[in-house]
Order: structure tokens, then C-alpha cells, then sequence
């Protein structure tokens, strides 16, 4: 079918800065197209929004452009990131080196950014995501879809609140997630990988997402599952934190693929006693394994906590984030202490020896070696 584009090989990057506010859809028709914002702009959700907007130009059955919401900063040279993504088409801060695509356009207004947006894609660490809902309440289109890249929860005095149903509860509107073994520096340099998006109730929703994010190199199914795919991609990351502790230890790859079958089981098990109807086979989805090997190969946390681990517990998480991650966030310290909170309040501490432990070496109250002696 014949589409009409937006002329963004002519426009230069002036062009681009001075529209950031009021790009025009040059598409005739566009009423029924479906516009997409993506709400945050680290690693992960700059490379989600080069992937959606690659496929937005592509598919005529979404406007072209992408709104990333960029939550504000001024650079050390004095200039505003967002002013910096949209003259240079470029996420200098987080993913430096990597062009988004030139209908990816940077709003430092929240509000302005989700306003005409049929379709959300919120991808921020977890931590700010109530106080980003509470903005949000009442300022976006009531029939709006959203999706949930974000791995990690909530937990209240009523229990844990997974992000999707925090955003589904504050925000009055469906929420899918989509989670998989993701190095988003991997996927920017669009290397193969798999991803899966958990949905409930109407498969045609699932789909939507799906054709929004699938690509040759980055191969998205569905599975009915939504709590049984988002606790993998949460839990996954107090695993690598213990994976990552081995490594600082130099206990060697058997026992590194011990804690990961521990993890594993712990997550599966963890997972059925909240939600009873969570899927055994989810966990054999991307979501789940293949998450699980790449995180504790490759991820973040892992490398945290192996420079952890080497410094006996002496220097702290946020040192260590701060100075190894320059402004991107650990999920897994903060999960882990959410999931202990869990535990500790059901009485199933000692159902779950290793997350358990995770905890109690990142809060200092056992030495890093205490991983492999907990879960013997
Ligand atoms: N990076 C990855 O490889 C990857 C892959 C898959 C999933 N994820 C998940 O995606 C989520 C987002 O990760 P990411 O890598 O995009 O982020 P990130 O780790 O790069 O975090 C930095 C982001 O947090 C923002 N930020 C800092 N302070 C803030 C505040 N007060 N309010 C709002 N935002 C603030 C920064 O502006 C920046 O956009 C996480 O849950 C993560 O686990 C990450
Ligand atoms: O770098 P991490 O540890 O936050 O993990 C990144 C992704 O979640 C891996 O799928």
C-alpha cells in the first residue's frame, strides 16, 4: 500500500530541533494511525525507541513519528540532553555512538510528550515509576495501550505490585510487558535476540505490540502470561546479582551455572506461590532462561556486583553504580530488598535461600562468600 512519509532525509538537524515541539504529520489520513511514545530514555529505552521507530516508518498503520520522553538533564559541557538527541539524533548520555532515527523526537514535558499518544511505552527504572503515574493520571487518552519494558516492582503495605499493574491501576488502562534477554547494547548493534511480550485477555493487542517491536534481528512472540513474563524479567536480576558475586569470587563457571539453576527454580517457584496461574513454560520462553544466562553473562548487575565481591563488601552498591554505570541504575539491589520484603512478611524466608542471601550481602549483613554456603 502506498504511504506517504514524512521528508526526514531533507530536514536537517536544526529542522528537527525547532520542530521538537510541534512535529507535523505530513501523512493525509493519519487520523487512524497509532502514535507511540516511549516514556523514558536510558540504554534500554533509547534502543526501544530506535527499534519502534524503524518499524513505524515502515508500517502505514502508525504515525512515523516517536516521542521519547527524556527525563531532563544538563550535560557536563552545559548543554540539555534533549536539546543534544534532537540536533544530533543521538542518546549522547546512554547510548552514545547509536543513531535513533531521525523520526525519534526528544520532549523534556511529560505531559506534552504522552498527550496525543494511542500507545505507551514505558521503559524507565522501576524506581521512578509511581511518581511518573501520579503525573500521568488524567493527562492521556483514555482508549490508550500500554506496554511495560520495565523490570522490577513495587511492594506495598497490601503486597507486591508489579509495574504493569501499577501502571494499569493508577492509569485506568491495559498494560502488556515485554521482556527477553536484552542487552540493549547488543540489540543497538542489531545482533540477533528474542523477546516476549506478556498479555492478557485480547490477543490483538499482544499482536499490535508484537508488529511494533519485531525486527529480523530481534524476534518477539506473545504469550498469555503477563505476571509469569514480567517476574522472570524482574527476578532475573537478583540472580545475576548473585551470578556476579561468584564471578568476584572466582568460584569458576560450575558453580556460576549451580546459582543459575538455583535462581531459576527459586523464580519459577517464587512466581506460582503469587500468581498461581503462571505458565511452566513461560520460563522457557526468552523471558525466562535465555534472560537468565544473558543477565548473568553479560548484564549490569552482574558486573556490579562482581566489583562488589572483589572488594569484599567494602565499597557500596551506589558507589559502585555510580562510578561503573555513569547515570544508568541497577534494578537488582533494590528487587532484591522488594523481594525480601515479600519473604519476610509471608514467612517463606527460608523457601528462598538465595534470594534471601542476595539480600542480606547487598545490605552487609553476610560477606559476599556467604552465596554458595546458603544454597549447599
Ligand atoms: N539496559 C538494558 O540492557 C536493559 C535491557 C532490558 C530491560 N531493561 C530494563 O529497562 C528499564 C530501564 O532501563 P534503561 O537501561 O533504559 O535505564 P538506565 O539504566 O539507562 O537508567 C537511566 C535512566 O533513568 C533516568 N532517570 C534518572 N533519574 C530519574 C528520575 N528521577 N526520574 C525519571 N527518570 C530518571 C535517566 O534520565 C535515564 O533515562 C529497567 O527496568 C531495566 O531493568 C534494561
Ligand atoms: O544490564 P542488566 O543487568 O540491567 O540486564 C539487562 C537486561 O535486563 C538483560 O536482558
Amino acid at each position: 500500500m502506498a504511504r506517504q512519509q514524512l521528508p526526514i532525509e531533507e530536514e536537517t538537524p536544526q529542522d528537527a530541533a525547532a520542530d521538537n515541539n510541534s512535529v507535523a504529520f505530513h501523512d493525509a489520513g493519519a487520523s487512524n494511525k497509532s502514535k507511540v511514545t516511549v516514556v523514558g530514555s536510558g540504554n534500554w529505552g533509547s534502543v526501544a525507541a530506535k527499534l519502534i521507530a524503524s518499524n513505524t516508518l515502515k508500517f502505514p498503520s502508525f504515525h512515523d513519528e516517536v516521542r521519547m520522553w527524556v527525563f531532563e538533564e544538563t550535560l557536563s559541557n552545559g548543554e540539555k540532553l534533549s536539546e543534544v538527541i534532537n540536533q544530533t539524533n543521538e542518546n549522547v548520555k546512554y547510548l552514545p555512538g547509536v543513531k535513533l532515527g531521525k523520526n525519534v523526537v526528544a520532549d523534556p514535558d511529560l505531559e506534552h510528550a504522552v498527550r496525543d499518544a494511542n500507545m505507551l511505552v514505558f521503559v524507565t527504572p522501576h524506581q521512578f515509576m509511581e511518581g511518573i503515574c501520579k503525573r500521568l493520571v488524567g493527562k492521556i487518552k483514555k482508549e490508550a495501550e500500554a506496554i511495560s519494558l520495565i523490570k522490577g516492582m513495587e511492594v506495598k503495605m497490601e503486597g507486591p505490585c508489579m509495574i504493569s499493574t501499577l501502571i494499569s491501576e493508577k492509569l485506568g488502562i491495559n498494560c502488556c510487558v515485554l521482556m527477553g534477554a536484552n542487552i540493549a547494547n547488543e540489540i543497538a548493534e542489531e545482533k540477533f535476540s528474542e523477546a516476549t511480550v506478556g498479555y492478557r485477555g485480547n490477543k490483538e493487542i499482544a499482536d499490535r505490540w508484537v508488529e511494533l517491536f519485531n525486527h529480523p534481528y530481534f524476534i518477539v512472540s506473545a504469550v498469555q502470561d503477563v505476571e509469569g513474563v514480567e517476574l522472570c524479567g524482574t527476578l532475573k536480576n537478583v540472580v545475576a546479582i548473585a551470578a556476579g558475586f561468584v564471578d568476584g569470587l572466582e568460584m569458576g563457571n560450575n558453580t556460576k551455572a549451580a546459582i543459575m539453576r538455583i535462581g531459576l527454580r527459586e523464580m519459577k517457584a517464587f512466581s506460582k506461590l503469587l500468581f498461581s496461574s503462571v505458565n511452566d513454560s513461560t520460563f522457557f520462553e526468552s523471558c525466562g532462561v535465555a534472560d537468565i544466562i544473558t543477565t548473568c553473562l553479560g548484564g549490569r548487575n552482574r558486573k556490579c556486583a562482581e566489583a562488589f565481591a572483589r572488594h569484599g563488601g567494602k565499597r557500596t552498591f551506589d558507589e559502585l553504580e555510580a562510578e561503573m554505570l555513569q547515570g544508568q541504575k541497577l534494578q537488582g539491589v533494590s528487587t532484591a530488598k522488594e523481594v525480601y520484603e515479600v519473604l519476610r512478611h509471608r514467612g517463606w524466608l527460608e523457601l528462598f535461600p538465595l534470594f534471601t542471601t542476595v539480600h542480606e550481602i547487598c545490605s552487609g549483613r553476610l560477606p559476599p562468600s556467604a552465596i554458595v554456603e546458603t544454597v549447599k
